[in-house]
């Protein structure tokens, strides 16, 4: 059932579940563990329901849902040292599916290197490429384009999942770039090599941008998993527009806390429901409101709680750390046909002083996305969006106060140093005759200086936070979670959303976050 209130949900139901968050984490979770009829779910979501909202399922229309909008959590940064002062919105989403059903779509399965880093790291090869990828077959459904074009020659169908929820698909409506693009890429071939099929595990190049994207509307986590889960199972159900306000100690196991209590309210002013798992919570409230809630629970740096006058429960020193980050028609895909990876030289300059942040030759440094964009104020542009992808700075999400209705502290820690510029290849064939001239500010910009300085005026954050509750190996003094994704020093409390990646993936994280969805189903099913 789904209720729309916490005074609706019976006090007599009795859940096996709890999942706080019904994002990519909580809906995959939710889905999967409600599979066993023996087992009862609950999801409760802060937000409402995605359902019946067409600005959520008009892929075009993604831009429009943040910063600032009711389907945004709305949080601002603070001053950031490496942008000049300035502080810069940090969209999450806050409805069903969370980020999945504001996001931009670009659909990307991770790297070889990522996930063999996250596996050497927490000592546990079980999370490596080789056996965690597959999981993608899972996940994926390929679909044809809103056009139907032909699409021969721009994926590769083999690599990909035929029959799971999370439709994908390429572009569905031809652009001004895509010609101009894929001749760069045969003219410039080794500066800008074709990659047929980015989500290979090797995504370096440039190629045709994949999106969670069927039938022309957007596929979220709400509509993958949850839903049809809610709409099929009587074992499942989800509380919307209701807080999780703090997990609560239930008991004691030897010398470890039990957290199987939840405390929940529609607002600030309550009131304040509770409800207990008889098995586990599982925290899926994604990368900022995760570390927020672990803190509100008195699980984090202890310095930190007492700040804010929460008594630490469990002490865990590096809780706070983020490592870091119409069906056809134009409308019908996100305004990006193509994107590309990159890795700088290996005998860049920079490498003599700094060690590759990379987690190797599979995991781009840095990403091109390819767009034109067109408003009554200035016309027509194009953009090539210059995106850091392995940033070394490590950022953190800390409580404000013990008020769980207050934002807490958002510090990405933009980078201070080495920021990458790299000027479009308009001099190339493909651009002449297109290419009338830079726009704006960035014409005026030439010297090593002026584009570090521009960086930081205008840098703003492509939304990918991670790492805010990071795994690390059993038994390992930093880290939040296991490699079984409990929260270390306690029981019945596990952490299944992008807070747990040690290190940012090196493409868009929403496939990594699902790949990891369905892992931790798989662990919890065979415990
Ligand atoms: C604007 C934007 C564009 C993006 N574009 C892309 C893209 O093109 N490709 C890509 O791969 N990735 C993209 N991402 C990132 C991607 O969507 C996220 O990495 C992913 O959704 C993270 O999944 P999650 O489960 O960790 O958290 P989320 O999907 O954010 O889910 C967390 C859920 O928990 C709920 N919640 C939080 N706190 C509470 C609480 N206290 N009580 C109850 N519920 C709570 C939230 O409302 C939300 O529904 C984008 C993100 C944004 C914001």
């Amino acid at each position: 059932a789904v209720y729309t209130n916490p005074f609706q949900l019976p006090s007599s139901n009795k859940y096996d579940y709890v999942i706080i968050g019904a994002g990519i984490g909580g809906s995959v979770i939710s889905s999967r563990l409600s599979e066993d009829p023996c087992k009862r779910v609950l999801v409760i979501e802060a937000g409402p329901s995605d359902v019946g909202i067409e600005a959520v399922q008009i892929p075009f229309y993604c831009v429009s849902l943040s910063p600032n909008t009711p389907l945004d959590w709305n949080y601002t940064t603070v001053a950031q040292v490496g942008l000049n002062g300035r502080t810069v919105p940090y969209p999450r989403g806050r409805l069903v599916g969370g980020s999945s059903s504001i996001n931009y779509m670009f659909w990307n399965t991770g790297t070889v290197d990522d996930f063999n880093r996250l596996a050497d790291v927490i000592g546990d090869p079980s999370w490596n490429w080789e056996h965690v990828h597959p999981l993608i077959k899972k996940i994926e459904k390929l679909t044809p384009p809103a056009d139907h074009h032909n699409t021969t020659g721009q994926i590769n169908p083999s690599i990909h999942g035929k029959s799971g929820p999370v439709g994908i698909s390429l572009q569905g409506f031809p652009t001004l770039l895509d010609d101009r693009v894929m001749r760069t890429t045969s003219l410039l071939s080794s500066e800008f090599p074709f990659n047929r099929d980015m989500n290979s595990g090797n995504p370096i190049g440039i190629g045709w941008s994949q999106f969670s994207v069927a039938n022309g509307t957007r596929v979220s986590a709400g509509t993958a998993y949850l839903e049809p889960a809610l709409a099929s199972r009587s074992n499942i159900d989800l509380l919307v527009n209701t807080q999780v306000t703090k997990i609560f100690q239930t008991g004691t196991q030897g010398k470890r806390p039990i957290f199987r209590g939840v405390q929940f309210a529609a607002s600030a002013s309550g009131p304040f429901y509770a409800v207990n798992a008889t098995h586990e919570i599982i925290l899926s409230a994604g990368a900022v409101s995760t570390p927020q809630l672990l803190q509100l629970s008195g699980i984090g740096d202890p310095t930190v709680l007492r700040k804010v006058g929460i008594e630490p429960l469990v002490k865990l020193p590096d809780a706070t750390q983020q490592w870091e980050t119409t069906r056809t028609g134009q409308l019908a895909s996100p305004p990006a046909a193509q994107i590309g990876w990159f890795r700088l030289p290996d005998n860049s300059s920079i490498f003599k002083t700094e060690t590759d942040p990379s987690a190797g030759p599979t995991s781009p440094h840095y990403e091109f996305v390819f767009a034109i964009v067109s408003s009554r104020a200035t016309g027509h542009y194009m953009v090539i969006a210059t995106n850091l992808i392995s940033p070394s700075s490590r950022g953190s999400v800390t409580l404000n106060s013990s008020d769980p209705f207050d934002f807490p502290i958002i510090d990405p820690a933009f980078p201070q140093h080495g920021f990458g510029y790299f000027r479009n290849h308009g001099g190339t064939s493909p651009w002449q005759g297109f290419v009338s001239g830079q726009f704006g500010n960035f014409a005026n910009v030439t010297t090593d200086e002026q584009i570090a300085a521009y960086a930081r005026n205008n840098a703003a954050t492509v939304f990918h936070p991670v790492g805010t509750a990071f795994m690390s190996a059993a038994g390992a003094k930093n880290g939040v979670v296991n490699p079984d994704l409990t929260v270390k020093s306690t029981v019945g409390l596990r952490v299944v959303d992008a807070s747990i990646f040690p290190y940012i993936p090196s493409m868009h994280p929403q496939g990594s976050v699902y790949i990891i969805a369905e892992r931790a189903a798989a662990i919890i099913r065979n415990t």
